[in-house]
């Protein structure tokens, strides 16, 4: 039996969500490039949902369904403050807090596709704002309600700290949403549907994917990547630096990807919002350090960004706080799990692959006092 090591390389289902062809990202057929320039990222929940653009009656109705279920029970927040905030890392709370959600759910197992619609809009609303009550709790405030008259970017920013977002903030965070939205059969995606196609609930779908998200080679590297460049700290320091990493074998966090060659569609969108926002916040040494870093890895290992390497910069810029950098992809990414779960149900067999096994072989049994 031929093992390919980290499935590289095996197609394992068919979708009509995501598509990555020669390089380029496209959800639903549409060029990432066009909608991270176009669309809100509701239109985007739509597309992923439906497999087509709302129009401006669904997008209302879509819009409204989010606001009205953006509320969180406030059993969950009571339930929230019995975590210990400060010790914790937040996606262990976004995880614990979304099985939390299953668990307050009496309709949580019902398969039908209405419920199941129903229990898609709840987790993709009530996510951000399991995320910004989190981030307010540890630092002990109170958390701030979801704003019925705010769009999804502006209302996450809004509920980090109670500040309506200027227009800036909004449309860079709209873009960071769009572009994070789905792709195709990444790791926590593929999670996500091995779980649901066992036909367990939604609830424990978006757990589960969670914590595929969390780890560093997946999501996790854009928390890792703002580590790096504070460790960094000076733009004279980055070659002996990354010189070092690389002497050790260490991975580069932000760089390198299982699927793209030449390099991920999405890195060039955050580059440019990197390269504005740290302008204006008057931290221009953040993206010089990021181009020399970017520069220096493709010339000695060929190696170029990947969608973590400047949103770390972007989310910094935009007053964030470092280890809500991955929180903040789910966030976004729930609306491709959710697709993918969706889709998943909709023409499901269980997915079990098989191991080939290379330990020892028909050994004879010791008792245990033998031993
Ligand atoms: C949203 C996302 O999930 S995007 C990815 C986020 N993750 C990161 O940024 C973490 C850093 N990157 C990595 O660890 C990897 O590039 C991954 C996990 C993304 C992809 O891994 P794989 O497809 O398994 O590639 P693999 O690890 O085998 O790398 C192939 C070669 O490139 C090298 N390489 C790949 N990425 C990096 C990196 N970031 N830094 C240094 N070297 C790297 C490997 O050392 C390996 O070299 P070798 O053939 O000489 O041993
Ligand atoms: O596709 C992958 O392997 C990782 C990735 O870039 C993503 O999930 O956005």
């Amino acid at each position: 039996m031929a093992v390919t090591k980290g499935l590289e390389g095996i197609i394992a289902t068919t979708s009509s969500i995501s598509s990555i062809i020669d390089d380029s990202l496209a959800y639903v057929g549409y060029d990432i490039d066009v909608l991270a320039e176009n669309s809100s990222f509701e239109e985007v929940v739509y597309l992923l949902w439906h497999q087509k653009l709302p129009n401006d009656s669904e997008l209302a109705k879509l819009k409204q369904e989010l606001a009205d279920n953006a509320e969180l029970p406030a059993s969950l927040i009571e339930q929230m403050k019995l975590i210990p905030l400060d010790k914790v890392h937040p996606m262990a709370v976004l995880r614990s807090s979304v099985s939390l959600l299953g668990a307050y759910d009496e309709s949580a197992d019902n398969m039908d596709s209405e419920s199941n619609y129903l229990k898609a809009v709840r987790l993709q609303a009530k996510i951000p704002t399991i995320v910004t009550a989190f981030s307010r709790l540890r630092k002990g405030l109170d958390p701030i309600s979801p704003r019925k008259d705010l769009g999804f970017a502006a209302n996450f920013l809004y509920m980090l700290d109670g500040k309506e977002p200027d227009s800036i903030a909004i449309e860079a965070f709209n873009k960071a949403l769009v572009l994070h939205a789905d792709h195709e059969l990444n790791a926590s995606t593929f999670t996500a549907r091995v779980c649901v196609a066992t036909l367990s609930d939604i609830y424990s779908g978006i757990t589960s994917a969670i914590g595929a998200l969390k780890g560093p080679l997946h999501g996790g590297a854009n928390e890792a990547v703002m580590k790096m460049l504070s460790e960094i700290g000076s733009i004279e320091n980055v070659e002996p630096y990354i010189r070092e990493k690389m002497a050790k074998k260490e991975k580069i966090m932000g760089f390198g990807h299982r699927v793209y060659r030449k390099g991920d569609p999405r890195a060039k969108h955050l580059k440019e919002m990197a390269r504005k926002l740290t302008k204006l916040t008057g931290e221009p040494q953040l993206y010089d350090m990021s181009i020399k870093i970017e520069n220096l890895l493709k010339e000695e290992k060929n190696l170029v960004p990947n969608v973590d390497f400047f949103s770390a910069s972007v989310y910094h810029s935009l007053g964030i706080d470092h280890d809500l950098f991955t929180p903040i992809f789910a966030v976004s990414r729930v609306s491709g799990w959710l697709a993918h779960i969706l889709e998943q149900y909709e023409n499901n067999r269980l997915i079990r692959p098989r191991a080939d096994y290379v330990g020892p072989e028909r050994l004879e049994y010791v008792p245990v006092h033998q031993r």
